[in-house]
This record gives C-alpha cells, structure tokens and sequence, in this order.
C-alpha cells in the first residue's frame, strides 16, 4: 500500500505522523520499526498515529510507537507535533484539543505564535505506577523528594546513581550531573534503561542545573536511544528539580535540540509543557 506521512520535530526530536483517520492502518511492531528505521525506512525517533477517539470527551486518539517498534503510552514533543498536525490537515478547527492516549487524556493548545502548550497532567509518584520495584533499595530525602541508589554494573565497576523516579504516563528516572555533555549517557543511559528495577524499562534523564530556572537536560529514551528532546523527559526532569529544592517553576531546558519551557504549581497539578512543532516535509512510502 501508499502510505501518506508527515515528518515533523518538536526541538529536534523527529516523528513521522500518520493520518490513520483517512488511512487504513494495522501494522505489526515489524511494520513500525521498519518505518521508523533511518536507512531502510523514512526514520524517526518515534511514529505518531492519528485516529477518531472513541471516547464522546475527545476530539482525538493519538498512539506512539518508539523507533524500535514499540507503543508507549505518552510523548510531549508529539503531542505538540499532533495539534500542529490536525490543524494544518483541517482535521479540526479548534485550537485548543482533548487528545486521549494510551496514558489519560492530554490537552494541547496551539499558540498564536505557533508554539505549542500541553497539559501533560500530573505527575505520578507511586513506585508501583512508574513501574519502578523498589526492593532491595534503601531511599534517601532530598526537599519532596525521594531519591533512589541505583547500582550499575560499568566494564567491571560497580557505580551507584541516584534517581528520582516519577511517571508522566511513561516512566522516567532522572539524575543531576554536573555537566550534560561529560555525562556517559551513551554509557549508563541503557544500564537505566533496561535496569531489572524498572519492568517496563525507562526513559533516562541527565539534569544540569544552572540556576533556579534554568536546566540543561539530556534523555536517553525508552525505545529510541538519546533523542535530541524529550518532552515528558523536561516535564519529568523540571518536577523532580522543583520536588528536590533545586529549582522553581517555570523552568526553562535547553535541549540539544532546542528550548522547552515547563510549569508546574506543585503536588497533584498539571505540568504545562511549552515549545516548538516543526512540519519538515509531506511524503509517501510503499509498505
Ligand atoms: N520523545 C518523547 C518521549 C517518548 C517516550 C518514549 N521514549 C517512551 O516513553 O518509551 C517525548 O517527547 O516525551
């Protein structure tokens, strides 16, 4: 079959979007990955598939796969890319949207200059609705905020990293280091995210802080590896600064591939996700 596509980024993280309303789709995790893939197919760090939500308070559904073929249950980037998306399709007039996805429903806004905010919804701390097995582990305070040693097995060493662990609707663990780009991300992002603690795996975050308002953040992705933005990664990242003490919202985060800006008012809140939605170019693949 054709399969008409969108390629779109929100600060450098990339997706292909599909209208799945005026497409017929029902691809195997094989077919994803494929499409996902950068030298066999059109490449992205994860796929955004549009559909009629079935539920009477939405005007869409929206489901993610990661680029190994994965479907996951939030993205923020994409959630951002999405609204741009339906506007541009004229799939809706509106500009303000209930999305519902696999996690809850989310409510992105399309701004007058053209960046996007999403009500992501409230962070969720309970080890067991990460998911996050906290036994064996002996937590620390921090603020709010509860920290988790993290043993590491790194060529022969043992090396302990201290996480806070949270969920906004996918998984997150997140460490303060003291420069984002000396941090081994290539090297301890896959020992978090595939660490038995976390049975459905992890998004890893990597918070620089460089002042109360202000962080640098580097994600290595459930699914996709390091992206270069991860939106419920700056959500995650921005909670845990303000749950530690360390920051007050709003916080901005520069990415490696752009700036976001997240708001949050504290416990049992929304987090407001704020940034940019980048159509690249229309296409069509045979799948
Ligand atoms: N890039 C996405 C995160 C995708 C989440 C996915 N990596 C997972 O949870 O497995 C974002 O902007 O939130």
């Amino acid at each position: 079959m054709k399969l008409k596509f969108t390629k779109m980024h929100g600060a450098g993280n990339d997706f292909v979007v599909i209208d799945a309303i005026n497409q017929q789709i029902d691809f195997t995790a094989d077919q994803w990955k494929a499409l996902a893939d950068r030298r066999f197919g059109v490449g992205a760090d994860q796929l955004l598939v549009v559909e009629k939500s079935q539920n009477p308070s939405c005007d869409f559904r929206y489901r993610i796969f990661n680029n190994d073929g994965g479907e996951v249950e939030q993205c923020g980037n994409g959630a951002r890319a999405f609204v741009k998306f339906v506007a541009e399709k004229g799939l809706t007039s509106q500009r303000r949207i209930a999305v519902e996805t696999m996690s809850g429903i989310i409510a992105p806004r399309l701004e007058d200059d053209g960046s996007v905010t999403v009500d992501m919804g409230a962070p969720i701390f309970e080890a067991e609705r990460v998911p996050f097995d906290t036994e064996g582990l002996q937590s620390q305070r921090q603020g709010n905020d509860t920290l988790w040693p993290l043993q590491l097995e790194l060529a022969g060493e043992r090396e302990t990293v201290l996480l806070s662990v949270l969920s906004m609707g996918n998984p997150h663990a997140v460490q303060v280091v003291a420069d984002v780009d000396t941090a081994p991300v290539e090297l301890t992002g896959p020992l978090i995210e595939h660490h038995a603690h976390f049975p459905k795996r992890v998004n890893a975050g990597f918070m620089q802080v460089l002042d109360r308002g202000h962080i640098r953040l580097r994600v290595f992705e459930r699914g996709a590896g390091e992206t270069l933005a991860c939106g419920t990664g700056a959500c995650a990242a921005a909670v845990a600064g303000i749950r530690r003490g360390l920051l007050d919202s709003p916080v901005r985060v520069d990415a490696r591939g752009g700036e976001l800006s997240i708001a949050w008012a504290g416990e049992g809140e929304p987090v407001y996700l704020t940034g940019p939605a980048v159509t690249v170019f229309e296409g069509e693949i045979t799948v």
